[in-house]
């Protein structure tokens, strides 16, 4: 199985992002990836008083483009995350996610929302803006089953683990760590998260620019279910590919029995 992230510049005109993405998935199509993942708002510079601006309804256009990307290429597409809007008018932070003839067959609303206050470093308030989803999303694959969440949802050890329990074999992560978080806890946390639940865990960040209002860490990252970190990018705009070994998981998994050695009684999730 064969996974690539786009890391992506972020500008303020939306149509040019999805022609970003566009171009990088078909620069990389003879790698054939089975799946690529796109950047926390990969069309949407990361503020929050951009995101009812930048919303769409399900099936928007920045949707069906991402659509098309999906059955064009024939991969499975974790479209990153954009700003949607519902009916009554609220705005989440949603992740589609499409199949390889362009069919969407998940979603994920962000979960967990961002927001922190850290003493002489990054102040974010996505509650200003936007409302919280309220399930972990994991969808059906002829690989097995994969999580998606975005971003701070990886913060919360209990989610990852009720989509590893939920039988994830990977889990794909949108996201945009900045300067403070980033170097703190960017690397750590994607072991840590895979490392618990012996499972891969690839996360998806746009390109650094430091003329934006809030700072990418970028450093899109794969690490694998023995905590490892298989592969990085630095800051800069550029694309991570990988092959993914599920057997490998499934060893570690027998050898290291973490998951069945777990006293569920004792624990209530
Ligand atoms: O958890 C962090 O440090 C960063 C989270 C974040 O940037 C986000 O949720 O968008």
């Amino acid at each position: 199985m064969k996974v690539a992230a786009i890391q992506m510049p972020t500008v303020k005109d939306k149509m040019q992002n999805i022609r970003t993405a566009g171009t990088y998935m078909e620069k990389i199509k003879v790698e054939q990836p089975d799946f690529v993942i796109l950047p926390e708002m990969f069309c949407c510079p990361y503020q929050t008083e951009n995101f009812p601006i930048y919303a769409e309804k399900e099936g928007g256009p920045s949707w069906q483009a991402m659509s098309d990307y999906a059955g064009k290429y024939h991969i499975y597409l974790i479209a990153g995350s954009m700003p949607e809007v519902d009916e009554a008018g609220n705005v989440y932070n949603t992740s589609y996610i499409f199949d390889r003839d362009g069919k969407q067959i998940g979603k994920h609303r962000k979960t967990h929302l961002f927001d922190i206050n850290v003493k002489n470093g990054q102040y974010f308030k996505e509650s200003d803006t936007l409302t919280s989803g309220d399930h972990a999303t994991v969808f059906a694959t002829e690989f097995g089953k994969m999580g998606v969440m975005i971003c701070y949802d990886i913060r919360f050890p209990e989610f990852a683990r009720t989509m590893a329990l939920d039988g994830a074999r990977m889990i794909f992560v949108p996201a945009a760590f900045n300067m403070t978080t980033g170097p703190a806890h960017w690397e750590l946390t994607f072991r840590a998260r895979a490392l618990d639940n012996q499972i891969y865990m690839l996360g998806c960040a746009p390109a650094r620019d430091t003329q934006a209002g809030y700072i990418s860490w970028g450093h899109s990252i794969v690490t694998d279910p023995w905590g490892k970190v298989m592969k990085q990018l630095d800051e800069k705009e550029g694309i991570l590919i990988e092959e993914i070994d599920l057997d490998r998981e499934d060893q570690i998994r027998e050898q290291l029995p973490l998951l069945k050695h777990r006293k569920s009684e004792m624990y209530h999730l």
